[in-house]
């Protein structure tokens, strides 16, 4: 049976080493990190996120920034606050939380972030500052809190064989990218790939994130590989209840593994942890301060 990765456990101990960072900035630089979360709509999801990001924000002895917009938000509103962020010097990072609504067009939006707050990592300096390893930009989140997982359970990737499921701009290209900056041989497959379950089984790394429900098989993993379930899918249940699922048959994958996340309670909580860890980062940087240990 595979080791169970506990996320969960993860991201408390590195939310409360950011917290202990923040206190020491406060104490020695005098000034505390200050992270902008926007919402548009009413997304139930994505209420919960921004609750807890807003909750471990405080925690963490940073300021919380809420900007919650009605549904109906036009673009040109939420450009005009995303640039009353940018110009606001308590705010350190801006998020806006996607998904967006249909009338706003998400790259837009991301695109006016400036880079240097853009703690989402979304930002296209930020993403070809990751792509050339050129410098140091802000990361997303969730592939850098998978990247921390794996680090700490395998150490050195040199060499590797990794396979990142999906091809989307927040979680599999950076994922890639930061596993080839890892020395891995990387391959990124996606929904068009052929011969996908004989690709899987040549995986020491597998990374999940297509967003399909148990997509992957016990038998499309190679034994002893490391599984990294990124897919957050929600079930519906006949008493109307919905229950989290990740893109991996976990009772299949369990038993051929030595690694996996599960889900809930594996990347997850990387998710918010690491947007903490930016938002101290992008701090740091802004007002040129060494970033504390
Ligand atoms: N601007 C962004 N929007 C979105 C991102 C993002 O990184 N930036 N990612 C996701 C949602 N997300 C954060 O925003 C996120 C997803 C999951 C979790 C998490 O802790 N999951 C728990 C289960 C929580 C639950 O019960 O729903 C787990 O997997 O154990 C945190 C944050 C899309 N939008």
């Amino acid at each position: 049976m595979a080791e169970i990765i506990d996320g969960k456990a993860f991201a408390a101990q590195l939310r409360a080493h950011i917290g202990r960072r923040v206190a020491r900035l406060v104490a020695e630089e005098g000034f505390t990190p200050g992270l902008a979360v926007v919402l548009v709509g009413d997304d139930p999801a994505s209420q919960v996120y921004v609750r807890n990001k807003a909750a471990q924000t405080l925690e963490a002895g940073m300021i919380s920034f809420e900007h919650r917009l009605p549904a109906h938000t036009a673009q040109p509103e939420l450009l005009a606050l995303v640039r009353r962020l940018n110009d606001d010097p308590a705010v350190d990072g801006i998020l806006v939380q996607l998904p967006l609504p249909a009338q706003i067009d998400a790259d837009v939006i991301l695109n006016a972030i400036d880079p240097a707050k853009d703690v989402d990592g979304f930002h296209p300096l930020n993403a070809g500052l990751l792509a050339t390893g050129n410098g140091f930009g802000l990361v997303p989140c969730t592939p850098l809190g998978a990247l921390m997982l794996l680090r700490d359970r395998l150490g050195d990737l040199r060499g590797l064989n990794a396979v990142v499921v999906g091809r989307s701009n927040i979680v599999g290209k950076p994922m890639a990218q930061l596993l080839l900056r890892e020395d891995c041989t990387v391959t990124v497959a996606h929904s068009r790939t052929r011969a996908l379950p004989e690709l899987c089984r040549s995986a020491d790394i597998l990374v999940a994130a297509v967003g399909r429900p148990g997509m992957i098989r016990g038998d499309w993993i190679k034994p002893g590989a490391t599984v990294i379930d990124v897919g957050i899918n929600r079930i519906g249940l006949p008493d109307g209840r919905a229950r989290l699922t990740g893109d991996v048959d976990f009772a299949e994958a369990v038993t051929v593994a030595a690694h996996i996340t599960p889900v809930p309670g594996g990347v997850g909580p990387m998710t918010i942890a690491c947007l903490l860890h930016n938002t101290l980062t992008a701090a740091c940087r802004r007002r040129g301060v060494e970033l504390p240990d």
